[in-house]
Order: C-alpha cells, then structure tokens, then sequence
C-alpha cells in the first residue's frame, strides 16, 4: 500500500521526496489500513460472547452512534449515525457490542444500503432477536467535495427484520423514537 501511495503522490504531480512527503506513503497506508479493518475482524472476536438472559421483550434501542465508512466507488468517506434497535428474545447483548458492530461493518469500503443490510443481519444472528431495525442517516464526501457538490444532501437507508418487517407497530414504534 505504502508503494501505491508512492505512486498516487507522484501522479498528481508533487515531489515524494519534498520534506514534508517522506513519510506521507508509510502514514497514508497507516490510516487506510485503520479506516478499512472491519475486514480483519469476524462477529464472534467482536461479540466476546457478551450476551446476557433477559426476560425483558421489549424494544431496546441505541440511537446515534457515530460511524466512518468509505465509499467503495470513489473511496471517499461518508459520514453519518447509525440507530439499532431489537426485540430480545430470551437475551440481550453488550451494549458497547452494538456500536462495536456498526464499526466492523463500517470500517471496509461500503455502499450505505449494503452497510445496512449487514448490520442489521449481524445483530439478528448474534442475539436470535424477534426483530431487528436499523437506520442509518449519511453525508458522503463524494457527493459534497467532488462530482454534484451538494452540502445538504443526506441519505437515510434502513433495514428491518423480524417483526420490525412483520409488525406495523414495531417498525412505527421504532421509527417514533427516532423521530
Ligand atoms: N446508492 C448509493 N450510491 C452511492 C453511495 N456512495 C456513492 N454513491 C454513488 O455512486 C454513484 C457512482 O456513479 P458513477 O456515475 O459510476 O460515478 P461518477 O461519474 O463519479 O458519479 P458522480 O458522483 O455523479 O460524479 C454516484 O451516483 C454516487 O453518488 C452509496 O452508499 N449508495
Ligand atoms: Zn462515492
């Protein structure tokens, strides 16, 4: 990656061996090492086994968790908050596992709508929930620095599972919260 850079660093036609450039291949590749290694990692290593039996069925939902992701068509970042929400079916997971997830998903070159999906599919696997929603609200760098340059456009995707398909009340329940 670091010989990439090198390469990427020289066509827009600057001088690798300007000063401030020396060590800006080793850095970059660094950083998207970083921004891409939700592929390292699998959702049991993520999970840790922290689930935990509730007997408590109803909606628990953690709202506004931040997330970094890149766009897998121009690379650029998109930047958004991600709202998870699922009925326990018997257990409830770590809440820090929540957010753990939204990141491994996040942290690889994605399409939102496809971040979505899989988010939602992981939580659903890992807790065996009755239902799982996610909604994810976005602004892409590729949208607002380059191409169309529009500063206000954000994307809102969403995926629901279980009874957040099944049940109108759970999907508006869910949806109310968030509103
Ligand atoms: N649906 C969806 N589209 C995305 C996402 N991220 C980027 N895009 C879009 O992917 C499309 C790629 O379109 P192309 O025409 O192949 O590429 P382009 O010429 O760079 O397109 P422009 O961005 O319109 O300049 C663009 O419309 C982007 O806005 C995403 O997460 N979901
Ligand atoms: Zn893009």
């Amino acid at each position: 990656m670091e010989k990439a850079y090198a390469t990427i660093i020289e066509q827009v036609g600057e001088d690798l061996s300007r000063e401030g450039l020396v060590d800006t291949p080793a850095r970059a590749a660094k950083a998207m090492a970083y921004l891409t290694r939700g592929y390292k990692q699998n959702l049991e290593e993520v999970v840790n086994n922290a689930l935990f039996p509730s007997d408590n069925s109803e909606m628990v939902l953690v709202k506004n968790i931040e997330l970094y992701s890149l766009c897998e068509h121009h690379l650029l970042p998109f930047i958004g908050k991600a709202h998870v929400a699922y009925i326990p079916d018997g257990k409830v997971i770590g809440l820090s596992k929540i957010a753990r997830i939204v990141d491994m998903y996040a942290r690889r070159l994605q399409i939102q709508e496809n971040m979505t999906k899989e988010i939602a599919e992981a939580i659903m696997s890992v807790t065996g929930a009755k239902g799982v929603g996610v909604v994810i609200e976005a602004k892409h760098m590729c949208m607002m620095m380059r191409g169309v340059e529009k500063q206000n456009g954000s994307m809102t995707t969403s995926m629901m599972l279980g009874t957040f398909r099944s049940k109108p009340e759970t999907r508006s329940e869910f949806l109310s919260l968030l509103s």
